[in-house]
């Protein structure tokens, strides 16, 4: 089942078409990769996805309903979860409150600025870190966290707007190879077990080929292929895009199983 489709999505800035007519669905519990050379218009696309940035034309529809129009928070209500390149977590905050934080904001409920946040939804934030393995670190400061964790605790932040769509920008982007692989797995499950929709932007190829069920490649703003990882990999047009970009194909070698 089609959880978010977009349709002819097109942005400008100034002279520079930065997404032109770009198109893609995503189902639940599939996991898609949108890759492209440095500059070929992810951001932008994620942007507009995730209400971020309005587009110049186009439509972006969750499971049927138009939310072109829709605010980042409204869409944040509405499913869309994401978590971004550079955390966005409260570093002066224990990982619980982070979570606990993001459950007040899903439920529409607002704290004074010394009202402690420690009572509210704790029972339910525990069970998100449970979630992502993260529960033995619960009352720790989220500033003292190995960058990996960090990672894992905002998905926990994303999984607390019940998510039915997780948008994922660059997510292993600074962490080590066994992390990623890690990370990605994770994610995987929880995709599948929460029949959730997954999104993702990644220059790591390893982490492309091993964990996204489609891909979708952009090349100066327009999607120019399709497929499964496999497919892909062998798509001369491709192989071409990434030529001389620094983040390319190769090696081409077999995924792993
Ligand atoms: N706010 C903006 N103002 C002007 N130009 C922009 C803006 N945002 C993006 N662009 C331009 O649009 C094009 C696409 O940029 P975008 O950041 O979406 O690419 P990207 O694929 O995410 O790149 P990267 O992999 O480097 O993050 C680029 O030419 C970029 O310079």
């Amino acid at each position: 089942m089609t959880l978010l489709k977009v349709e002819r999505l097109t942005k400008s800035f100034g002279g520079v078409v930065a997404a032109s007519d770009v198109s893609l669905t995503v189902r639940r519990g599939e996991m898609v990769a949108l890759i492209g050379p440095n500059g070929a218009g992810k951001s932008t696309v994620f942007n507009m996805i995730g209400g971020q940035l309005q587009p110049d034309s186009g439509h972006v529809l969750l499971d049927d309903a138009p939310i072109t129009q829709a605010t980042a928070s409204e869409r944040f209500r509405k499913g869309i979860g994401r978590t971004f390149q550079v955390a966005q977590a409260f570093l002066s905050m224990t990982v619980l409150e982070n979570v606990q934080m993001a459950l007040l904001s899903r439920y529409g409920e607002t704290r004074g600025l010394w009202s402690p946040v420690r009572p509210c939804h704790r029972e339910e934030a525990l069970g998100l870190l449970t979630q992502v393995g993260m529960e033995g670190v619960a009352d720790r400061p989220s500033a003292e966290l190995a960058y990996g964790d960090v990672k894992r605790m905002e998905l926990a932040i994303a999984l607390a707007g019940d998510p039915k769509l997780i948008l994922m920008d660059e997510p292993t982007a600074g962490m080590a190879p066994a992390e990623r692989s890690a990370l990605m797995e994770l994610t995987d499950s929880l995709a599948r077990s929460r029949h959730m929709g997954v999104l993702f932007t990644e220059h790591d190829m390893d982490v492309v080929f091993g964990h996204a069920d489609r891909v979708l490649v952009l090349l100066r703003g327009q999607i120019i292929a399709t497929g499964t990882p496999d497919e892909i990999r062998r798509d001369p047009r491709v192989r071409e895009a990434y030529l001389g970009d620094t983040h390319g194909l190769a090696p081409l070698t077999a995924r792993p199983a």
